[in-house]
């Protein structure tokens, strides 16, 4: 099949082009290879019994003719001949009939395998992809990928695309027999397979070309449609359904123009094909009605062609329909490939170094500048230094780069600059799974999978229901917990929609106090709480803070009076640090931050 493929990559830009991708299919599978070689065995068989048909059909009328015959008839009577020709063409259809069930079975079994190993590593390689790649990837177009994609390659082996094999078995098969029956007819017959070719392999360009963008064209409408259906709410609270609809349609109608070239391209090759077959036909009969009128061919061999010519086409009009699904399967494959080819930027250390088990929290700054973009520092050359056990309060105007320093402890983003360490270990050189089983984190909004209260807490950890209660009668979270409908058992909806954002806020208290961190990290939520929420996070955060390192992104004065040092930030740089008497004195941005809460504009 090498003459269909390989156009499209030069334009992606990617060395190696439609091979590199069958190399990396071809790595998945090298594990089912014992499945494949039976496969592959079944295809002799089952190609020589396709292009032998015809030559059986053409001796037949040859020994009614009385014609010169082969040399396994030669020696038998008319009625010995035909009988001995029937059950010949009655064991190739038996053996076409059984092996291809056979063959097909194993093959789309392999198939169907190599697409969940693809599929399970996609979402493993996902998982670990560093926070930078989500940052500038849409949701829809991971969606996209991971379903309709891995849905496309998957699609290629269930519709027994990859039969394609014995398509191009047949035509050898059939190409090796007509040179054996007659060269001057098989020359001509595999003559006219050139040009066929080469517009085969344009249309295919085309459509390749065609099917790559309009699987662009479906990313951006996922896209579309996800970001709508979260955000429904804005939607209708701005009026936006009309505007939201157009987009909508803008990008529904770009999609479907594109959908409508792969048509055009595929139904192109078709129509060549059926074309070709018929002039195919019309040519053997006029090459060989001269050659039968100058005694050169007998009709037993000319009808032999006359099948052969539609053979011949009918395994390339199979293969050019497959290869349209083969197409889409490796544009497929060639989009999945570029989500597992980013790189992990974020890993373990070769030899990780272990934090003591016990006591230990510190934290230390050194220098350290981080950019989301490389040419604009979100944080600027900061320093300090967080005693173990000490409780310190972030606060800033907003985007001053709170939350960035969190993510940066917590080793989501790596700073460009500078170090991180943590009881004087650089994070870098700590396994992530113990950093961040010593660095208890708690978002503004934080995130509940579906599941129950239970499952969201222990987060698949093999903590007994006994030690999570334990933990959240600590919290005093315990009454509110069994409060609920099912108690610990209560379902949580898709992304804890029948939660208010205090209540997942508990929740997530309750998550990160049953790890037991050295230090906590918590950007608190900024949504006003009600009386008895608001006293039940206080009641629980003081517990939490217990012999705890505390870095906080307090919006709450509360909070703000409860720690020891309070860090300003502004644009990325820390300005002012102090206790909260300190910094009132010092009549600088907190006090302003602080006067401003005072009239209720927040410290956050
Ligand atoms: N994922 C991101 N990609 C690019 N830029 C980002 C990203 N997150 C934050 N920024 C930018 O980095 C700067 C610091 O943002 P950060 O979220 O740390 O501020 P913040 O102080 O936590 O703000 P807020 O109080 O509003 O949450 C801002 O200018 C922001 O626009």
């Amino acid at each position: 099949m090498g003459f269909f493929v390989g156009q499209y990559s030069a334009k992606l830009g990617r060395p190696g082009g439609d091979w590199q991708l069958l190399k990396h299919l071809g790595r998945y599978a090298v594990h089912y290879r014992k499945l494949l070689v039976l496969a592959f065995v079944l295809l002799l068989p089952l190609a020589f019994a396709s292009a032998i048909q015809p030559v059986l059909i053409g001796q037949t009328i040859s020994l009614i003719r009385q014609e010169p015959v082969a040399a396994f008839l030669a020696q038998r009577s008319l009625a010995q001949g035909l009988q001995f020709i029937a059950l010949l063409l009655l064991v190739t259809v038996i053996l076409r009939l059984s092996l291809q069930g056979i063959q097909s079975y194993l093959i789309q079994k392999v198939g169907q395998n190599i697409t969940a190993d693809i599929r399970q590593d996609l979402f493993n390689h996902v998982l670990v992809l560093p926070m930078t790649y989500f940052d500038r990837t849409p949701v829809g177009k991971l969606i996209t990928r991971l379903t309709s994609d891995v849905e496309a390659l998957g699609d290629v082996f269930a519709t027994g695309a990859v039969g394609i094999l014995i398509d191009i078995f047949t035509i050898i098969a059939i190409a090796v027999i007509m040179f054996m029956e007659q060269w001057i007819l098989a020359l001509v017959l595999l003559v006219l397979l050139i040009p066929v070719t080469g517009l085969i392999t344009y249309f295919q360009a085309q459509f390749r070309k065609a099917n790559y963008q309009s699987r662009e064209e479906l990313s951006r409408l996922n896209t579309l449609i996800q970001e709508n259906i979260q955000g429904v709410n804005i939607v209708q609270i701005f009026g936006r359904e009309r505007y939201n609809s157009y987009l909508f349609r803008k990008i529904n109608q770009r999609y479907n123009r594109e959908v409508d070239k792969t048509i055009f391209h595929d139904s192109a090759i078709s129509a060549t094909l059926e074309w070709i077959a018929l002039v195919a036909t019309a040519v053997v009969l006029i090459v060989g009605g001269w050659l039968v009128l100058g005694d050169n061919l007998t009709f037993g061999v000319l009808a032999s062609f006359i099948l052969f010519a539609q053979r011949l086409f009918d395994p390339l009009r199979e293969l050019a329909e497959k290869f349209t699904l083969i197409q889409s399967g490796l544009t497929a494959v060639e989009r999945i490939q570029e989500i597992l080819t980013q790189p992990v930027s974020i890993r373990d250390p070769l030899v990780p170094l272990i934090l003591p088990a016990q006591g230990g929290g510190k934290i230390h700054f050194e220098g350290v500048s981080f950019g989301y973009k490389n040419d604009e520092l979100a944080i600027k050359n900061l320093d300090f230094t967080i005693q173990p056990g000490e409780k310190i309060a972030l606060v800033g105007p907003t985007g001053a780069g709170k939350s960035s320093v969190i993510r940066l402890m917590c080793r989501l983003y790596e700073p460009n600059q500078g170090r991180i360490s943590i009881d004087g270990i650089d994070i870098r050189q700590l396994a992530q799974g113990d950093l961040r089983r010593y660095v208890g984190v708690i978002l503004q909004d934080p995130f509940l999978f579906s599941g129950d209260i239970l499952s969201n807490i222990v987060l698949g950890e093999s903590y007994s229901l006994e030690a999570v209660e334990a933990i959240t009668q600590q919290l005093n979270l315990h009454e509110f917990i069994a409060s609920l409908p099912q108690g610990y058992h209560t379902p949580v909806r898709q992304r804890g929609s029948n939660l208010s954002t205090g209540q997942k806020q508990l929740i997530a208290f309750a998550r990160v106090a049953i790890r037991q961190p050295r230090i906590l990290v918590l950007d608190e939520a900024t949504a006003s709480l009600d009386v008895g929420t608001e006293a039940l996070i206080q009641t629980a955060l003081q517990t939490l803070l217990q012999q705890r390192t505390a870095v906080i992104i307090a919006h709450r004065l509360s909070t703000i009076r409860r720690v020891d040092r309070i860090f300003v930030l502004k644009s990325g740089q820390l300005i002012e640090s102090g206790s909260h008497q300190e910094l009132l004195t010092q009549q600088g941005l907190y006090a302003h931050l602080h006067r401003m809460q005072f009239q209720g504009a927040g410290v956050g």
